[in-house]
């Protein structure tokens, strides 16, 4: 055949990734559950549909494949990845090369990747970032799988991936399930930014009373600063929207139910597993949860109606709005660095030595993360030294430091004014966890050892013990 890769599973992403490799050059096979979608790609984008190579049958689609083939999937994660595997390997050579381009679960691609590389075919899970105009136009790709097929994916990965600087944001991660896993990271940290910004927005309608288009104005500023970022970039844009059918603002219209499609609760699953703390990404998926039960809410909200708050003010808006700006950054901090101890963490555990540094330059355009801070993440993992966590970096000791009381001020006024902040103050829970020498766990392994016999260390002498307490 003479197509350079195939992609089966024509929905928003696939579809826009077959257009943006077809418009790079490059010949693309394409296969759907519906064939007419397939030939409406190609006949509906003049121009570049002279690259694309419609296919009726699946042995019309290997047969239109340039050998070694690469076979990317773009189809809902979990079975259905499984079934068009079955479906296709039958009529592949050795050599050739499945990729994976949904948000699978980075456990089913190290199955995955076992099992067909066990039969001369090769597996690759590549997490994919941006959205639909991401996968259009250039997306953040995080590649993991057999080191050997990078050089066939490359030419094609570094021609549709985002640029930053001139530079590709795609690279090879790791074996197996490394892409994947550091794409759920990736949606993991997404969440709690998001998160993190709605509690902002909370505080800014239901402290200070500010309207949505003043909220708009107030983040378009602070995206000429170092929260720069396309996530505060899309708050100012929704904010300032408008309603066409009752022009009211738009996001005043919209129900306040989130949805989750399971990479954060993923995130948070890998993250305990590890034995790390991402507690700004669990308190975003549990918000999420919450959020989902606007019923109970309100009958909640009927029985809780004259609770007390401490009755603290937001007061003068100015000066708030410098500590908001000051407190998210701070957190944001916090979180990117509970997102990076859980890739480091998985990168010993799984044997993939993760290149951290590269994966913030990757992130730093075409994904849904990409901010200028991400330059400061790559810098500091570039210094060589082992940087346990970034919450040791220098860089980020001096921000952090700055910044701290600030997050704390506006947690303890917004936990004063019963105004909820769960990232916020998870942020700054960790942070004052994390900094303290001397915790608290000694009195859980001392309960642990009274009810269970499960033995503790002593600071003063070597060795495991159990002691024998008062019976109760
Ligand atoms: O990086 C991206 O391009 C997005 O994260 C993408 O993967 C998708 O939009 C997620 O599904 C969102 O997750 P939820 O649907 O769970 O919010």
């Amino acid at each position: 055949g003479q197509a350079d890769i195939g992609i089966l599973g024509l929905g928003t992403m696939g579809a826009n990734l077959a257009l943006n490799i077809a418009e790079k050059g490059f010949a693309v096979a394409v296969g759907n559950r519906t064939t007419a979608k397939a030939f409406a790609l190609r006949d509906d984008n003049p121009g570049i549909g002279e690259n694309i190579l419609p296919t009726e049958s699946l042995e019309d689609f290997v047969a239109a494949l340039k050998t070694p083939r690469l076979v990317l999937f773009m189809v809902t994660a979990g079975r259905p990845v499984d079934e068009e595997m079955e479906r296709i390997a039958p009529l592949l050579s050795p050599g050739d090369v499945m990729i994976d381009a949904g948000n699978a679960d980075f456990n089913d691609t190290v199955r995955r990747s076992t099992a067909v590389e066990a039969t001369g075919l090769h597996f690759v899970g590549m997490g994919v970032s941006g959205g639909e105009l991401g996968a259009r136009h250039g997306p953040s790709i995080m590649v993991g799988g057999a080191r050997e097929t990078y050089p066939l994916l490359e030419p094609i990965l570094e021609k549709i991936a985002a640029r930053y600087e001139g530079e590709p944001c795609v690279a090879w991660l790791g074996p197996n399930g490394a892409g994947h896993f550091v794409k759920t990271i990736h949606n993991g940290i997404e969440y709690a930014d998001m998160q993190m910004i709605a509690e902002i927005y909370g505080i800014m309608r239901d402290g200070i009373g500010l309207k949505p288009a003043e909220m708009a104005t107030i983040f378009a500023d602070w995206n000429t600063r170092g929260l720069s970022s396309y996530l505060i970039e899309i708050t100012a844009v929704t904010l300032a929207e408008t309603d066409p059918d009752t022009g009211r603002p738009m996001v005043d219209v919209i129900v306040d139910e989130a949805g989750q499609k399971g990479t954060g609760r993923w995130a948070v699953i890998e993250a305990q597993k590890l034995g790390v703390g991402a507690t700004t990404i669990e308190a975003a998926v549990s918000a999420r949860g919450v959020s989902s039960r606007r019923g109970e809410r309100e009958n909640a909200a009927a029985l809780y109606r004259d609770v007390e708050t401490a009755g603290v003010e937001f007061g003068g808006e100015t000066d708030h709005i410098a500590a908001l700006e000051q407190a998210l950054e701070t957190a944001k901090i916090i979180a990117y660095a509970q997102g990076y101890a859980t890739m480091a963490a998985a990168s010993g555990e799984y044997g993939w030595s993760l290149p951290l540094a590269e994966i913030a330059r990757i992130w730093r355009a075409g994904c849904i993360i990409r901010s200028r801070f991400l330059d400061d993440i790559a810098r500091a993992y570039d210094t060589g030294e082992n940087v346990v966590n970034l919450l040791q970096a220098p860089d980020f000791v001096a921000r952090v430091a700055a910044g701290e009381v600030a997050l704390r001020r506006v947690v303890a006024k917004a936990v004063l004014a019963g105004i909820p902040v769960p990232a916020l103050s998870a942020a700054l829970a960790y942070f004052d966890d994390y900094r303290r020498a001397r915790g608290t766990t000694n009195l859980t392994q001392a309960q642990r050892d009274l009810f269970g016999a499960h033995t503790f260390r002593r600071l003063d002498k070597e060795g495991v013990f159990h002691h024998r307490w008062p019976a109760v």
